[in-house]
């Protein structure tokens, strides 16, 4: 039986990666160019004809925003959508809502790259009832115990692969085209999964914002190509840049 084809679409450009804040979990809207860019996914996916039939999406509005903008784009609007948490960005701890160059300037470069991209090592974590934590926020009432207060890339692999076994895999196995609208890490951990890149090796690899990322896979869900296709590789080159100079 032939596999689907899937699509990763990190949303556009929010304001808080316009003003360098950590964000995570927070529930911050896109900024104009993050909408622009949002809105080009989703001609480029028309332009290339890759038309999704299936969309899952995080809780955050950042994700379901460039998916509707995206998918309105591609005359694609009105198809089925899954949403769920584990597709959320990975959780900052008590990083989220500061700014990142000022994080590199107090605990220096080693400590900024360990929170930032280490594959095991969480930020610490954050207060419940603070500004910027998520304890009393309804969409995650029935998490429970589940409720991260921090998490490294290795917490987001964990909870993120059984929505992938259990909800993505078997469109996919249906023959459907899927669009996955998640963010820069939830995005990495599902790609360390695809590719199979070592813990030291997802340290390098950043994801940029709006530009839709095709992987065809096999039989076995092994990608046909490593790492996949951006539908505009020039600009995917230079915004990667970008994302991993932030802080600098
Ligand atoms: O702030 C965040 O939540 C993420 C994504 O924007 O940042 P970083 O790329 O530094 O992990």
């Amino acid at each position: 039986m032939s596999v689907g084809t899937l699509v990763l679409l990190r949303h556009g450009e929010s304001v808080w990666n316009a003003e360098n804040l950590f964000t995570g979990w927070v529930d911050v809207p896109l900024s104009e160019k993050g909408v622009a860019e949002a809105k080009r996914g989703g001609e480029l996916l028309k332009a290339a004809g890759v038309l999704p039939e299936v969309l899952h999406t995080s809780l955050l509005r950042r994700a379901i925003m460039t998916a509707n903008l995206a998918l309105d784009a591609a005359d694609r609007h009105w198809i089925p959508v899954k949403r769920d948490w584990r597709l959320n960005e990975r959780h900052y701890g008590a990083l989220q809502g500061k700014n990142k160059k000022q994080t590199l300037e107090e605990f220096g470069e080693e400590q900024f790259m360990l929170w930032r991209r280490s594959y095991d090592t969480p930020p610490p974590p954050i207060e419940p009832g603070t500004e910027f934590s998520q304890d009393a926020d309804p969409r995650y009432a029935d998490l429970g115990p589940d409720l991260p207060l921090t998490e490294c890339l290795l917490d987001v692999v964990k909870r993120m692969i059984p929505y992938w076994e259990s909800s993505i895999v078997p469109d996919l196995r249906a023959g459907k085209t899927v669009l996955v609208t998640a963010h820069g890490n939830s995005l990495r951990a599902l790609v360390k999964h695809l590719d199979g890149i070592s813990d030291d090796d997802i340290a390098g690899l950043n994801i940029p914002t709006g530009i839709p990322l095709r992987y065809d896979l096999d039989e076995a869900l092994q990608p046909l190509k490593v790492g996949g296709t951006y539908l505009d590789p020039d600009a995917a080159a230079d915004a990667i840049k970008a994302v991993a100079n932030q802080g600098r």
